[in-house]
C-alpha cells in the first residue's frame, strides 16, 4: 500500500493500507505496475517522498474551481505579485504520464491524481521554506471530481454535507488557504470559447455535463478542514486579482 488515499471512498483515512486514490488495496497497485509500466515508475517516485511532510514558514495558497474559471490566469498573477513559487497538480515530474492514466478506468486514473498530490506535497514542503507557494489544484480537485464521478444524478444525491468524504486526508500536507473560483455557467462557456474550443463542442459539453459540473462545485463547497473559500471570479482579471490578494493578506502572514 502507499499512503492515505485522498479520494472517495477512503477520504480521510490516514496511512491506510491502500494506494492513494481509493484503489482496492496493495494488490491493485501491484497489478497496475505489472500492466502499466508507468505505474511502477509513479510508485517509485511516491515511495521516495518522505511521509508527513511539513510546511515551511511561507504561506501556501491553493486555487480550485471548474475548468476555465481563471485558475491559470490568477495563479500566474498572484505568483508575480508576491514573488512566489507556482506549483500545479499533477506535478510536472509526473505530468508526462497523465494522458496514459486519463485513459485508464476511474480507480486507476484517480490513484494517479491522488499519488500526484502526495508527490506535490514534497514540492510544497520545500518551496514553502523559500517563498509564498501558489498552487493550481490540489487534493480538493481530486476529491470533488471523484465524488462527482462516482455519484450520478443531482446535487441532492451527493453524500451529506458532514460525510467523511469531504475531510482532508490526515497524512497530506495542508495548505493555509484554499480559494474556490466560481463563475456563472454562461460566462464559463464564453471563456472556454475565447480559449478556442469550438462552439458545437462547448454546447455538447454544457448539455451533457451540466449536472456533473454542479456536483463538482457542490462537493468543493462541502469540503472541510480546510474548507474552500469561494471567490466570485466573474469580474475582470484585475478585479479578481485584487480580491484574491486581499483575501491572502487577510488570512496569511506575508
Ligand atoms: N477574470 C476574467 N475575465 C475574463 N476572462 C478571463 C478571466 N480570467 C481568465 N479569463 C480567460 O478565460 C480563459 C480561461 O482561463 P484560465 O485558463 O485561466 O482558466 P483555468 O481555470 O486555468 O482553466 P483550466 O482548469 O481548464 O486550465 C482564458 O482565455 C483566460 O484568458
Ligand atoms: N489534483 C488534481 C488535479 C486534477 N485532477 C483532475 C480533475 C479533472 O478531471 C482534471 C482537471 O485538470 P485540468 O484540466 O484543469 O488540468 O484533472 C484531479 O483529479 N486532481
Amino acid at each position: 500500500g502507499v499512503r492515505g488515499c485522498g479520494a472517495v471512498p477512503a477520504v480521510g483515512s490516514s496511512k491506510a493500507e491502500r494506494p492513494a486514490g481509493g484503489c482496492e488495496g496493495p494488490h491493485l497497485s501491484l497489478q497496475c505496475a505489472a500492466r502499466i509500466p508507468e505505474a511502477g515508475a509513479l510508485l517509485d517516485l511516491l515511495e521516495k517522498c518522505p511521509e508527513h511532510q511539513k510546511k515551511g514558514g511561507f504561506p501556501v495558497v491553493v486555487f480550485e474551481g471548474l475548468d476555465a474559471t481563471g485558475k491559470t490566469t490568477v495563479t500566474q498573477s498572484v505568483k508575480d505579485t508576491l514573488n512566489g513559487i507556482l506549483l500545479s497538480s499533477p506535478p510536472a515530474c509526473i505530468s508526462q504520464w497523465r494522458t496514459i492514466f486519463d485513459d485508464e478506468p476511474a480507480p486507476i486514473k484517480r490513484a494517479f491524481y491522488a499519488a500526484g498530490n502526495y508527490i506535490l506535497a514534497s514540492e510544497i514542503a520545500k518551496a514553502s521554506t523559500q517563498a509564498p507557494v501558489i498552487i493550481d489544484r490540489y487534493w480538493h480537485s481530486t476529491a470533488a471530481y471523484t465524488i462527482a464521478t462516482e455519484i450520478n444524478g443531482k446535487v441532492q444525491d451527493l453524500p451529506p454535507a458532514n460525510d467523511k468524504v469531504y475531510q482532508w486526508p490526515e497524512d497530506l500536507l495542508k495548505p493555509d488557504l484554499v480559494l474556490l473560483l466560481t463563475v456563472d455557467p454562461e460566462e464559463r462557456v464564453q471563456r472556454l470559447h475565447r480559449r478556442g474550443l469550438e462552439k458545437t463542442k462547448e454546447e455538447a459539453e454544457l448539455e451533457a455535463n451540466s449536472l456533473f459540473r454542479q456536483r463538482v462545485e457542490e462537493s468543493y463547497r462541502r469540503m472541510v478542514n480546510p474548507a474552500c473559500q469561494e471567490v466570485d471570479a466573474s469580474p475582470s482579471k484585475e478585479e479578481v486579482l485584487k480580491t484574491v490578494l486581499q483575501l491572502i493578506k487577510k488570512h496569511c502572514a506575508l
